[in-house]
């Protein structure tokens, strides 16, 4: 059995915008955001991958090609083997089962007129996860799980607080019995107080049920605590992928190092050189040439400008898509 349940393999993923007619009569090129160019990724069986990076540096894209919501352009997601593409009736159902997504609005993921126990049937008699008579102990078991009362499954979702309706919404999620969970935002939309508890509800569930999760955010700090391994994004490309520790402490990619020196809470190197990224994020639409970070690198040289740095390994587990044999600050 291979180590890798999911990866993208130079995924890359466009979205053309509306032409006017003028364009069109001239015959202007179509144009579009850029929004993955050629990620690659494995996802191990029962790990936790953080995923990190700037706003609009493709995050939620990737995470919504890794369950097939959003189809790729160009190159693949392979799950457990097979292309995610070729996936159709019966198969593309079990996927759909396999890799389940939690998104990031508990307010307007759930139905609002729908029972608790309504939803959570919904998605069990959906995918025929149980015969009738065993589906209310099941739901009994989904609340026991997510550690809401048995007294939630007749309520409505404005009866909960945000925590409460994402812990429903990760319910619904389980009720299929995935093995990955992709969450995007999970718990951004939430106060700081109960960002904690879901986290770590998601850390003790991704334990007991040999999960493996795709957690997607922008706080670097809750990354860090929930990750095994972190993977960091500029521009719709993975730059770097590292053992969550070693990321943090040791980065070696310009780019993560100046996304850790932006968030000095996170960087324990914060007393060094080490600056944060200089300069505006380049527009998806043009995207620079060479080296996608080579406009805000401090280290950049000829070879950035033109060549595409491609991942490579550093230490054991350990890689980044840098042109620089050590790119570590001194
Ligand atoms: N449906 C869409 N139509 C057009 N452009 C899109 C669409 N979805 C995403 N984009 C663009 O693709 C790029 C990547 O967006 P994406 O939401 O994946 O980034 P992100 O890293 O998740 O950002 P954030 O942290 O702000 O959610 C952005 O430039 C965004 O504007």
């Amino acid at each position: 059995m291979s180590d890798t349940l999911l990866s993208a393999q130079d995924v890359s993923k466009d979205f053309a915008f509306g032409r006017s007619l003028l364009d069109v009569v001239k015959g202007a090129p179509i144009k579009a955001v850029h929004a993955l160019n050629g990620v690659s990724l494995d996802v191990k069986r029962g790990e936790t991958l953080g995923i990190v990076g700037e706003s609009g540096c493709g995050k939620s894209t990737l995470a919504r090609c890794l369950v097939r919501l959003h189809d790729c352009d160009g190159g693949r997601v392979v799950y457990d083997g097979t292309d995610i593409a070729t996936l159709s009736g019966a198969d593309r159902r079990a996927f759909n089962t396999k890799v389940q997504m939690i998104f990031q609005d508990p307010y307007s993921s759930l139905n609002p007129r729908m029972t608790v126990r309504q939803i959570l049937s919904e998605a069990l008699r959906v995918h025929n996860m149980r015969p009738k008579v065993e589906i209310d102990a099941r739901i009994a078991e989904l609340l026991d799980l997510v550690r809401l009362p048995q007294d939630a499954a007749d309520r409505l979702p404005h009866a909960f607080s945000g925590g409460q309706r994402q812990r429903i919404g990760i319910a619904r999620a389980l009720a299929v019995e995935p093995e990955v969970l992709v969450a995007d935002e999970l718990v951004s939309a939430l106060d700081v107080s109960v960002q904690a508890q879901v986290v770590n509800l998601l850390l003790e569930l991704q334990d007991r049920l040999s999960l493996t999760v795709v957690f997607v955010a922008h706080d670097l700090r809750l990354v860090r605590h929930i990750s095994h391994r972190v993977a960091v994004m500029y521009l719709g490309k993975v730059v770097e992928v590292a053992p969550t520790e070693t990321l943090f402490k040791a980065p070696k990619h310009p780019y993560t190092q100046a996304l850790l020196a932006a968030a000095p809470e996170v960087d324990p190197t914060r007393r060094t050189r080490r600056v944060a990224a200089k300069g505006e994020l380049p527009s998806p639409i043009n995207l620079p040439s060479g080296c996608l970070f080579h406009t805000r690198c401090p280290h950049a040289f000829d070879r950035c400008v033109s060549d595409v740095p491609q991942l490579t390994p550093r230490r054991p587990g350990h890689v980044a898509a840098c042109h620089l044999p050590d790119p570590e600050l001194p």
